[in-house]
């Protein structure tokens, strides 16, 4: 049975498929609208990423608002550290991050709900990270929650590593003025 483990903020889950290997190599299943309805989750998937990086860049913490985005996130070649900021302020988890590895071995899911930032920093070179989403690009809606937030204090393992930001990214903003969710 594919597994879905959630964390310790309600919302996201970490999900491991079954992974089925023979002498011609693995099978696995990475989206299953019948296996997310039962844990009551039917996301309307409109969107597919795929983008690369080398080790060391983070791209994060992005959101939308409006026009929230839910992720289901994955790696297929190397591996990141991916993390998710809950930014409802309703939530008992606001302002509070969750945060999994995900490479093409362990073939770990991560579902980041609408209502979170979502970013990850990149572990190994060329590492190539595939992820649906539930609302399309929306740009003028776009915003980053600056990765390093002291409030936040997302534990990155980033020793031994140089992080890359893009432009947009360095000029993250802080928990306190960004724009979140009811
Ligand atoms: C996200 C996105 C970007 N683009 C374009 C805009 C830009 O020219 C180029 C690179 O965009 P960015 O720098 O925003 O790419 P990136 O920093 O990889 O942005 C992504 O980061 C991760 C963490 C997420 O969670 C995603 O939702 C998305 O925000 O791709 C699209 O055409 N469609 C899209 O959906």
């Amino acid at each position: 049975m594919m597994q879905m483990i959630p964390c310790e903020i309600e919302g996201p889950l970490i999900i491991e498929p079954d992974v089925f290997g023979d002498e011609r190599g693995f099978f696995m299943e990475s989206w299953s609208a019948a296996k997310f309805a039962s844990a009551g989750l039917n996301p309307n998937f409109v969107q597919d990423n795929h983008s690369r990086s080398q080790k060391g860049v983070l791209r994060g913490m992005h959101f939308q608002n409006p026009g929230p985005q839910g992720k289901l996130v994955r790696v297929v070649s190397g591996a990141v550290f991916d993390v998710a900021v809950d930014l409802r302020r309703s939530s008992p988890g606001f302002g509070k991050w969750t945060g999994v590895e995900l490479s093409a071995e362990n073939k770990r899911m991560f579902w980041v709900p609408q209502g979170f930032a979502h970013g990850f920093l990149t572990l190994e070179d060329d590492t190539d990270f595939l992820y649906k989403c539930d609302a399309s690009y929306a740009p003028g809606n776009e915003h980053s929650l600056a990765w390093d937030d002291p409030e936040v204090a997302i534990d990155w393992p980033t020793e031994g590593l140089t992080v890359q930001l893009s432009a947009k990214d360095r000029e993250g903003l802080p928990l306190k003025s960004i724009k979140a969710f009811a």
